[in-house]
């Protein structure tokens, strides 16, 4: 359905209007207290104000891309999911929660997560789209990594809120010590294994091979007792997922020939503020000059896949692993830090707020300080 330029008029007031407002960012704390006492008709109210703030800030910020980018096929194209999503969630602004409003609600929140489920591939094609069509000059590139790290980290946001409501109100069973997509008592452990079976299968069907893994444990606020996290187990897994695939991707590439080759070493630590979990690899590690490159959107060292590629080359991508990665390490006031000693092997540091009342999201905020940094007029 194409979109006519009436439809963008009548939501470009509505998006100058949502556009006015700051997103509410909310912590983990916040969401588990709502969880444990939820009341739909609440979410309901929250949402359909907050939502629309979060999808017209964004909104704001695509439109200040360049327009050769904004041009690309693809870019047009996640902008209508975006508008049509924008212009679903606005119908309910001046509804009460009856029951039949709350019913179409969650209805309409899960087909928005379906309708966005590729844009980060499609994002990440109009960015291809724009690098065949001209040459990037740098000051470009630096915007464009603006952007993404908002866009990206945006999305991740917007998806938080819809699987929270969804999970807790809409149709599907209840999880045991889970409140929407937040684990009560997350075991680092558990998810760590998970995420290096998984890679490891996909290394095994590449390399034939691929390295053990040695996972330590270090409690120093209740020494000897297991570590537990408030969290979203999904981020966590999403983040060492991508590390296990680098890692054995360096490891193999420098061990193929020879047949030992050296285990990954994990350690989980529970500090007073921080929970870390740091990967440490003997895959040769990249020269410090190189090391930031590494979550730069149009960085990769694999070439770039196309459809069929990402199914020959399994542990390679778009180049977009450590950079959404460490978006979704951030979001709740976390990060990743990468520290490799070329010649050796590299070490990837995660960290995550002990406290839930700490682990705050961390969201993009449209205004002339970001503006500017598009140097287009508004
Ligand atoms: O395509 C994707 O999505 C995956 C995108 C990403 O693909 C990469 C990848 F998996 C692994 C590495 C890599 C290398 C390497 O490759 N070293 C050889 C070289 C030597 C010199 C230079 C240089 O001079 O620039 C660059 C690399 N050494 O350590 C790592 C490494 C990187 C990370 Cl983030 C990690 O968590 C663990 C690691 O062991 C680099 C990647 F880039």
């Amino acid at each position: 359905m194409r979109l006519n330029s009436s439809f963008f008029n009548k939501i470009g007031k509505m998006l100058d209007f949502y556009s006015q407002f700051n997103p509410s960012p909310l912590s983990i704390k916040q969401f588990l207290d709502f969880g444990m006492n939820k009341c739909e008709s609440k979410s309901y109210v929250f949402l359909k104000k907050e939502l629309p703030v979060r999808l017209a800030n964004i909104m704001k910020e695509i439109a200040l891309l360049p327009d050769n980018l904004l041009r690309t096929p693809s870019v047009g194209l996640l902008s209508n999911w975006y508008a049509r999503s924008f212009e679903e969630v606005i119908e309910f602004e001046k509804t009460d929660p009856t029951s039949d409003n709350l019913k179409r609600f969650c209805m309409i929140l899960s087909h928005i997560r379906d309708r966005h489920a590729d844009v980060v591939q499609t994002m990440a094609q109009g960015i291809m789209e724009l690098k065949d069509s001209q040459n990037i000059e740098p000051g470009m590139e630096t915007s464009i990594q603006y952007f993404l790290d908002r866009f990206y980290m945006s999305r991740i946001s917007i998806r938080m809120l819809i699987n929270q409501h969804t999970l807790l109100f809409g149709e599907g069973s209840e999880h045991a010590k889970h409140i929407g997509c937040i684990e009560i008592d997350c075991d680092p452990k558990i998810v760590v294994k998970d995420a290096y079976e998984n890679a490891r299968w996909l290394c095994d069907q590449y390399y034939y091979g691929a390295p053990e893994i040695v996972v330590k444990e270090h409690n120093e606020l209740e020494r000897g007792e297991p570590i537990n996290i408030v969290y979203v187990p999904s981020h966590l897994y999403h983040i060492l997922f991508e590390i296990f695939k680098n890692a054995m991707r360096a490891v193999m590439e420098t061990h193929q020939e020879r047949g030992d080759i050296p285990p990954i070493q994990v350690i989980i630590v529970k500090g007073n503020e921080d929970i870390c979990v740091k990967v440490s690899d003997q895959g040769g590690g990249i020269p410090r000059s190189s090391a930031d490159q590494l979550f730069k959107y149009m960085y990769s060292t694999a070439p770039h896949p196309s459809k069929s590629d990402v199914h020959t080359v399994p542990l390679a991508g778009f180049g977009y692993g450590l950079p959404i990665s460490r978006l979704y390490a951030r979001y709740f006031h976390g990060d990743i830090s990468l520290m490799s000693c070329d010649g050796y092997g590299t070490d990837a540091i995660i960290y995550m707020k002990r406290l839930s009342d700490e682990a705050n999201e961390l969201l993009p905020i449209f205004n002339k300080t970001s503006s500017r940094f598009y140097n287009k007029s508004t």
